[in-house]
């Protein structure tokens, strides 16, 4: 059995420890024209330089802004579910830097890495919300891209029953590297490597050398949307994608938006239907969230199902509202 399904055999000091972008978001709506006028990828990330991101910051309207980051969004999620989390991302010694650090903490996330005293500063992502809520992200990475090996705690990873990864992290060969150490430590003590896929890791330059560990059995259980998943595996239809993975991987999780999500698992598919919501305000987050609910219900020995409930209760309440932290009170929403 999955270690990380059986809490009362494998009772480690933390629930799940997270590597990712440490980035704070700065969000403001904009119409259609305006993505296009600034030739913008509608619904996807692209990466920005420092002169890049402060034009686009320049034409933006009015913004708010707030800690973000796809798989620290996750740990604030599953922290106010319960879990007992830890995060690992490199900010830089500076005022975005503090907020974040600042937010992390103060959501009960162990967040300890140091921050870097000089180089770029704190990385930062510009997010665009059209009427219709998708959501367009610019990314100026910074700080979060230095990440380094040593930055990886042996210990921590060791006492953490799942190390959970995030795609936009696996770019850079710096911060690729820190992520292969934490596999090799995760794995020689017997804990569950998760890893949630981004739109970027389906770059070539980037697919190959994912592709690579999944097959040499790095990772136990991946996150992915529809369309990275048909790309990730060179398949047609979801069918095909989990013919193809579910030999080199044991639990395969896949969001599908208003169509709701799926995972297999030990041969069984299991579906469930997503949570309606009154109106989707802001997407931003969406897949963080799922994955934050799943991983929650399952280090609480929750079934399958249930995990994927969870994550669509957590997904419905981040597109109720702008930025990808919840406002709602999560634990009562999902009742674990
Ligand atoms: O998945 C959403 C997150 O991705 C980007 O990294 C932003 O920081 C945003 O919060």
């Amino acid at each position: 059995m999955d270690p990380s399904q059986n809490p009362a055999s494998s009772r480690h000091a933390t629930d799940i420890l997270a590597m990712g972008d440490a980035l704070v978001d700065v969000i403001a709506t904009c119409d259609d024209d305006f993505l296009t006028r600034f030739d913008l990828p509608r619904g996807a990330m692209q990466l920005l330089d420092e002169p890049q991101a402060l034009a686009l910051y320049d034409a933006m309207g009015s913004a708010r802004e707030m800690s973000g980051g796809s798989a620290a969004n996750s740990m604030a999620g599953a922290a106010a579910m319960g879990a007992d989390v830890a995060f690992v991302g490199q900010v830089a010694d500076d005022q975005l830097g503090t907020i974040f650090t600042h937010d992390m903490r103060a959501l009960g996330v162990k967040f300890d890495t140091p921050p870097l005293t000089e180089g770029p500063s704190t990385g930062r992502c510009l997010i665009l919300v059209t009427p219709d809520g998708e959501r367009t992200m610019n990314t100026c990475p910074g700080a979060a891209h230095c990440l380094s090996r040593d930055a990886v705690d042996e210990a921590a990873v060791r006492a953490a029953s799942i190390l959970y990864l995030e795609g936009y992290l696996f770019g850079p060969e710096l911060s690729r590297q820190a992520m292969f150490r934490a596999i090799d430590i995760a794995h020689a003590a017997e804990r569950t490597v998760a890893f949630t896929l981004s739109e970027s890791v389906c770059l070539p330059g980037r697919r190959e050398p994912l592709q690579k560990l999944i097959a040499a059995g790095g990772i136990d259980l991946i996150f992915a949307n529809e369309s990275e998943a048909l790309q990730l595996a060179g398949a047609a239809d979801l069918d095909e994608a989990i013919g193809r993975l579910s030999t080199q991987v044991r639990t395969l999780v896949f969001t599908r938006g208003p169509a709701g999500a799926l995972a297999f698992e030990n041969g069984l598919t299991t579906e469930v239907p997503a949570i309606s919501v009154p109106q989707v305000i802001d997407t931003t987050g969406a897949g963080d969230l799922f994955a934050a609910g799943f991983l929650a219900a399952r280090c609480k020995g929750h079934p399958i199902d249930r995990q994927l409930m969870t994550g669509g209760i957590a997904a419905a309440e981040i597109i109720s509202h702008f930025g990808a932290r919840p406002v709602a009170d999560l634990a009562d929403l999902v009742k674990l």
